[in-house]
């Protein structure tokens, strides 16, 4: 546990003071909780004595008083301040790691890291964002806690303070094998969490396939099988941490036990005062309650490691090598080929798709690349974008090797026009603004009415304004590639890949995309991945992509 404190702290960065400060308050909270023990003692002793006096009386109840206030105002400033520190760090936390995953390879999204990250996201983020904050400060309260404990049967008699320290140790020690059992089942199910969450993403993803092939009763019943494997796992998981709590329960009924026939015993021998042995038996009750406290947040516990490591995980994992060494100039050297590729090697894992490819593509022109299905063609489009990197060889553009400059030079550079258009649930308007978000409303109605959009668009009842479905849904394929394509005429870009787009679309639609594409590659250097021969025959260059290499 104080490992995991440790970890938490080092996470917290630059909310380091906020947090220990939310400690020291706990620690406070403590002091004036305990406090009030001691009097205890103190006005039995004076009753006991025959010593009260009105004067006394009312420096009790005032001592008393300032000791409630304070517990009530120690515990304000702690759950303040630790709660809103784990606000403000999740919030953080969350930033840096958008901004970790755009920089990570494509690769690392297609290879079923989809569930990880947003299990990591949703579940142990949130896990640990509202958990870890108040446990840890309630552990190090009861912590603090129970060394008054301790501190204050040592006062009694030493011997009573060297038992309730023998006995929070074998609580601890119980405590902590019961953690690490705990640990290992608390991994297991923050896993199954995980294949979980990948399960419904590929169900809701793929729920239009599943529909037209009359699937739905074999995925749901899949689905209800991950949904039944989590329960029968939870329930499991419960199963297996209770006995070690109920174990705990039984330690500290044995220690009070124990505890109230030492403090006899020391009474019959005349080694305790009776007022201090009747405090003993007054508050023995609660001599092991903290420490027992720390040890029923062990469930919690387990799960928030399990989910840092998690967490962790995906901070630790290699992002794209972004170097700052190079611009992209706007204009080539004379001689300087616009693209090239130059002795080209690259494999998704062992197998290789490309060996010692080289080409070049000259400025303004369009270059189509064609070949058999699996050929590499899309391959070669996600090489020139950083989707992934070579493992050999480089790809130049205006003579910089692309590996050298900031991916965000690169992709000033270069535009996309995808197959599977993806827009945001938000207006048509910020969709297209998306590609220069500094342009103005008339530029971008500019690029719509060169997409071929305002057609469509005129007929939506807010026009631009109108807010669209996530990932176009409430649009025709058509239309939602039209605005990815007006998109794209704002950007600007002066190189255009177009992975052909109208394969998949109606012929009306096919003549309004052919005219936007037309505008959108006008004076730019064009990459096609052609699936017509319409493409190839106003091509400047035809390279066809086959057996790893290109011709
Ligand atoms: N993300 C990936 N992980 C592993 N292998 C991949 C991945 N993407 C493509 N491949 C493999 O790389 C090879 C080239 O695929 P690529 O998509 O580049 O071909 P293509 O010529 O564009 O095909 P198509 O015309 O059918 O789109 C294929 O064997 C394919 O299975």
């Amino acid at each position: 546990m104080i490992k995991q404190i440790r970890r938490i702290i080092r996470l917290a960065g630059k909310y380091k003071t906020r947090i220990r400060l939310a400690y020291l308050f706990s620690l406070l909270r403590a002091i004036c909780t305990y406090g009030p023990y001691s009097l205890s003692v103190y006005i039995i002793k004076l009753l006991y004595e025959n010593k009260m006096t009105m004067e006394k009386v009312g420096m009790l109840i005032a001592v008393m008083a300032a000791l409630f206030v304070g517990q009530v105002f120690f515990s304000y400033m702690s759950d303040r301040l630790q709660s809103t520190a784990g606000y403000l760090l999740f919030s953080d936390l969350r930033i840096s790691l958008g901004e970790k995953l755009r920089h990570m390879p494509m690769g690392f999204f297609t290879d079923g890291n989809i569930g990880k990250i947003s299990t990591v996201l949703a579940v142990d983020m949130g896990f640990i964002e509202t958990n870890c904050m108040n446990t840890i400060s309630s552990f190090v309260g009861d912590i603090c806690s129970e060394i008054l404990v301790i501190s204050f049967m040592t006062f009694l008699h030493p011997l009573l303070g060297a038992f309730t320290l023998l006995m929070s140790l074998v609580i601890v020690l119980i405590g902590n094998i019961s953690m690490r059992h705990e640990q290992a089942e608390a991994d297991g199910k923050q896993e199954l969490n995980e294949e979980l969450s990948s399960h419904v993403l590929e169900y809701i993803e793929g729920m239009g396939v599943i529909k037209s092939y009359n699937m739905v009763d074999r995925e749901s019943t899949d689905i209800e099988n991950a949904f039944e494997k989590m329960k029968d796992e939870c329930i499991a998981f419960e199963k297996k941490v209770t006995p070690s709590l109920r174990i705990m329960e039984f330690a500290n009924a044995v220690g009070v036990l124990l505890l109230i026939s030492l403090c006899i015993r020391l009474f019959g021998i005349g080694e305790i005062e009776r007022f201090r042995a009747l405090a003993v038996c007054m508050f023995s009750f609660g001599v092991f309650r903290p420490i027992k406290e720390v040890y029923l947040q062990v469930t919690r516990f387990a799960v928030m490691n399990s989910s840092l490591n998690r967490m962790e995980e995906i901070f630790d994992l290699e992002v794209l090598d972004e170097k700052d060494i190079a611009t992209i100039p706007k204009k080539a050297p004379v001689g300087v080929p616009e693209i090239e590729f130059r002795e080209v090697s690259f494999a998704y894992e062992k197998e290789s798709v490309l060996e010692n490819v080289s080409f070049k593509v000259e400025k303004n022109t369009m270059a189509a690349l064609v070949g058999p299905s699996g050929g590499g063609k899309s391959t070669v489009a996600s090489l020139l974008t950083r989707f992934w990197d070579v493992n050999g060889g480089k790809i130049m553009i205006r003579g910089v090797d692309i590996r050298d400059v900031p991916l965000e030079n690169l992709m000033d550079n270069i535009s996309v026009v995808f197959q599977k258009v993806y827009l945001f649930k938000d207006s048509i308007y910020n969709n297209i603004r998306m590609g220069r978000p500094d342009a103005t409303r008339e530029e971008i109605i500019e690029c719509a009415r060169k997409a071929r959009c305002m057609d469509f668009i005129d007929k939506l009842p807010y026009g631009i304004d109108t807010v669209i479905g996530e990932g176009g849904a409430s649009l025709s394929g058509g239309e939602a590639q039209r605005i990815s394509i007006a998109r794209c005429i704002l950007k600007d870009s002066p190189i255009v890949i177009l992975d052909e787009a109208t394969a998949s679309v109606d012929a009306d639609n096919e003549a309004y995309i052919q005219e936007a594409i037309d505008e959108l590659c006008l004076g730019k250097t064009l990459l096609v991945i052609a699936h017509r021969l319409n493409t190839i025959k106003n091509a400047d260059a035809v390279f066809k992509v086959e057996n790893k290499t290109v011709a």
